[in-house]
């Protein structure tokens, strides 16, 4: 099955457009792991099991398991989701872009080492640094478009005045990811929910992308309004929230406190459908 494949299913099984995302920090976690890095396998895997049947994907964070040399507990996080969820899809969250043959390898290390669905890249670099990652037959990549964060703006917000109707440098991501780039169908948008009038735009020049759509939650993105600007029947949208999920509780109910946050949320976009 292809990535967009897996998202479809995984969409119409779980009833979501929610992405859990793994962002394990051992000084947030609860009180019986607290602090020990050993234990971001555990701490991951419960979160996972919590609320498999509640998610259209996953999205670990590799920083916060290189930053812990816990890469092994990444591989067999990956595992585990493969045995207790093959229904949902993995997007690694590794924002990685370098030229065509040292981006090969990162291509190996998402999709062979680790075996995720789909992987995030910085199109800063252009396309032959994006072009490794589609060999990948059906794997799917997001590139950075519109980023949460405000600091986004510095660069994204930027005009083209050299290309015809002077597309901010957002829109032309968004454009050639809609079109020339996107060569097999692999391709998604990475556009933050903290900026929905900007989510609109991304889907207007790139209606049937698949959007991964972070920043609902501790950001403050607003689900509803992520969804009206959004989603549209045909092109799904991946909403992503982190620690508003993983840190629902301090307490040993960290896992059954992420499951009622995960299904809240869950709730909250499938309504905004209507
Ligand atoms: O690519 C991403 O996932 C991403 C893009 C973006 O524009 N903003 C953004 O927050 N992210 C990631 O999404 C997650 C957001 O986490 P929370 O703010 O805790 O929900 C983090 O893993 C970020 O690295």
């Amino acid at each position: 099955m292809t990535f967009l494949e897996m998202l479809g299913a995984a969409e119409r099984q779980n009833q979501s457009m929610l992405c859990v995302g793994l962002d394990p920090d051992p000084l947030k976690f609860p009180g019986r792991y607290k602090g020990d890095s050993n234990k971001i396998y555990d701490f991951c895997a419960a979160i996972v099991d919590a609320t498999a049947d509640l998610s259209i994907a996953f999205k670990p964070q590799i920083a916060y398991f290189a930053a812990h040399r816990a890469e092994g507990q990444l591989e067999r996080l990956m595992e585990h989701m493969r045995r207790v969820a093959p229904q949902v899809p993995i997007i690694l969250d590794a924002k990685r872009g370098d030229i065509g043959s040292t981006a090969e390898q990162y291509a190996i290390e998402a999709f062979e080492r680790y075996g995720a669905d789909a992987v995030t890249l910085s199109p800063f670099m252009g396309f032959d640094s994006v072009a490794p990652y589609l060999k990948h037959e059906g794997k799917g990549a997001f590139l950075l478009c519109r980023t949460s964060n405000p600091g986004g703006d510095d660069l994204q917000n930027q005009r083209f005045a050299s290309i015809e109707g002077q597309p901010l440098l957002y829109e032309h991501v968004a454009r050639l990811a809609q079109g020339p780039w996107n060569l097999n169908g692999q391709l998604g948008l990475v556009v933050g929910a903290t900026y929905p009038a900007e989510i609109e735009r991304v889907r207007l020049v790139a209606p049937t992308l698949p959007l991964l759509i972070p920043g609902v939650g501790a950001q403050g993105g607003d689900a509803v309004a992520t969804v009206k600007a959004g989603w549209r029947p045909g092109a799904p949208i991946i909403v992503n929230s982190s620690r508003s999920i993983i840190y629902a509780s301090s307490g040993d109910d960290f896992a059954e406190a992420a499951r009622r946050e995960a299904m809240r949320t869950r709730d909250l976009l499938q309504a905004a459908r209507a």
